[in-house]
């Protein structure tokens, strides 16, 4: 069979980000890999698709480590001769007063010669929607939402045109609503006015799907795109329009049989609900507490201890936000964090040399953790399970896994179960 030549490379700064994108690319049409970093050239040689997501961690790295993986990223996509690129960022614009979401945008534009690109973080299907360059989280503003106490990048201004300018050099405008909801040709037209007063970013507002197909549609022959997971959507489009992507079931993937976990190391609010339901529904949990595995107790042999070879369990941190407030405050919040992370990477590890080959892990830094210690360098995407998440198969590094990244705030409560019921079901 013809390889296929990618169209759409991805640079995404985090893990379950990246995979919220490519779930979406899928969904379009496109058949859609994702690597974890920028691939090696053994891995190259056996990527085969119209869409290629490289993750990195670089939403809360600094600024200039940010732009250089993501220049090096944009190299590898040219290389394969992608014709157009995507920056993928948090649909909360998680990003600081210096970065990284304009700085990398910026470096991206400049090595692309390109000088202009949207930025639209609208996600209607996950509650996110901008207007009149403000974002709403379900229906509060940003600041409003929970997201102003992020321990990383606390979001405290719901104006994104304010936010992007504090973070970029050149002139950040807006692409509002009446000119959205009018379709993509006034869409370009206010580009054109833009780019005519020297803008070079846009925030764009997008309240519903069919404001992000417009904007999708606009950007047709733009070099770069920027945005949540959702302002792809109206991608795929293009390229079927243009003759270059053909109809695909893009979410065939085989099943892969064996044993299954759920970890959870995320401490959002959703992921405390879908915890909760899974415990109160009587299914198997594991509590991994942080304190215990500061002391040195032999936490990681007691949770492969407990998990056996019974029905499929749950391995958590997940707590409260009063109890993870406590926990950081005796530990240190990076320190709590990595103690966590290392051991729900320890128990996959070891879970995988004893048959299980079913992953369902909640939290993007958690996901992180896992998927380093599980060695897997990429992914390939299959069918939703839920808005932002789909089921994945590892390749390239032995044997194919079968692996879910649930970003922290997505999902519904019963996430857990859904996600291990889909991996059993039939072939997408
Ligand atoms: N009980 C706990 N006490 C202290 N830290 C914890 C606890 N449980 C989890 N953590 C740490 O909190 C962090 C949670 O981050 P993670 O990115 O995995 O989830 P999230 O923030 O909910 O998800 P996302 O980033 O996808 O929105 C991890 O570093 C994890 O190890
Ligand atoms: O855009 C989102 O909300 C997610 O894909 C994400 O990036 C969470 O970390």
């Amino acid at each position: 069979m013809q390889k296929l030549r990618p169209l759409l490379g991805c640079i995404a700064d985090d893990f379950t980000g990246a995979t919220d994108l490519a779930n979406i690319l899928v969904r379009g049409g496109m058949r859609t890999v994702q690597t974890i970093g920028v691939p090696s050239e053994d891995l190259a040689a056996s990527l085969d698709a119209d869409a290629i997501v490289i993750a990195l961690k670089s939403r809360t790295a600094p600024v200039e480590q940010a732009v250089a993986d993501s220049l090096q990223a944009l190299r590898w996509l040219q290389g394969r001769g992608c014709q157009q690129f995507f920056l993928k960022y948090c649909s909360t614009f998680d990003s600081t007063p210096i970065g990284n979401i304009g700085p990398v945008a910026e470096a991206l534009q400049a090595a692309l010669a390109t000088d202009f690109a949207i930025a639209c973080p609208s996600f209607p299907a996950a509650g996110r929607t901008v207007y009149l360059g403000h974002l709403f989280v379900q229906q509060r503003l940003l600041n409003e939402s929970g997201m102003e106490k992020h321990p990383l990048t606390p979001m405290r201004d719901p104006d994104l045109v304010r936010v992007l300018q504090a973070q970029s050099r050149a002139k950040v405008g807006l692409i509002a609503h009446p000119d959205v909801a009018r379709g993509a040709v006034a869409v370009r037209e206010r580009i054109a006015t833009l780019r005519s007063e020297g803008v070079r970013l846009a925030i764009s507002d997008a309240i519903s799907d069919a404001d992000l197909n417009t904007l999708g549609e606009a950007c047709a022959d733009a070099l770069l795109v920027t945005g949540g997971s959702g302002v792809a959507q109206g991608l795929p489009a293009n390229f079927r329009r243009s003759g270059t992507l053909r109809d695909a079931n893009a979410a065939l993937l085989p099943r892969i049989a064996g044993p299954a976990v759920v970890l959870s190391g995320s401490a959002s609010l959703a992921t405390n609900g879908q915890v909760t339901a899974w415990l109160r529904s009587g299914r198997r949990g594991f509590r991994i507490d942080p304190l215990a595995l500061a002391r040195g107790e032999p936490v990681v042999a007691a949770a492969l201890d407990f998990i056996g070879g019974g029905d499929t369990a749950l391995v958590y941190a997940t707590s409260g936000a009063d109890e993870v407030r406590r926990v950081q405050t005796e530990l240190g919040a990076a320190h709590a964090g990595t103690l966590v992370e290392q051991a729900l990477g320890q128990i996959a590890a070891r879970l995988r040399e004893r048959g299980t080959r079913r992953f369902v892990v909640a939290g993007g830094e958690t996901s992180g953790a896992v998927i380093q210690a599980l060695g897997l360098t990429a992914l390939r995407i299959g069918a939703q399970i839920d808005p932002g998440v789909p089921e994945t198969q590892s390749f390239g590094v032995g044997e194919p896994l079968a692996v879910v990244l649930k970003s922290g705030n997505f999902g519904t409560e019963d996430f857990f179960e859904k996600a291990l019921h889909h991996l059993e079901g039939p072939v997408a």
